[in-house]
């Protein structure tokens, strides 16, 4: 592979396995935040029957709180957790204003 600089076998072994343990996080990754997606959906419906706006500051501001502290256990930084979880937070307002939209009759 072009990308693969040239290793020694045995650290050459250790970079593959890495690289399949990354593979298998990274789809786990998505299985979950996928997972998170599906609740939001359910949260979607709810606000969209009860007329409840699909972004709510305060609750994100609590999620995004104790994400920080989450990953700061595991030794992310803050702001990569904040960038991650604004990623996520936006995700989930086009999913429910995609739910509100369809449920109004646009
Ligand atoms: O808690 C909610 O009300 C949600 O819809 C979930 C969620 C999130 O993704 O964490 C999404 C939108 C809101 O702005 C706040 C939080």
């Amino acid at each position: 592979q072009e990308t693969t600089p040239k290793a020694p076998d045995s650290s050459l072994n250790t970079l593959q396995i890495n690289r399949k343990k990354i593979d298998s996080l990274d789809k786990q990754l998505m299985r979950l935040i996928g997972e998170r997606e599906i609740a939001v959906r359910e949260i979607g419906i709810y606000k969209a029957k009860n007329n409840i706006p699909p972004l709510q500051a305060g609750r994100f501001r609590q999620v995004l709180e104790k994400s920080i502290i989450a990953g700061e256990k595991e030794g992310l930084s803050a702001n990569f957790v904040t960038e991650m979880m604004n990623a996520i937070h936006k995700e989930s307002l086009r999913i429910e204003d995609e739910i509100k939209l369809k449920f109004h009759g646009k």
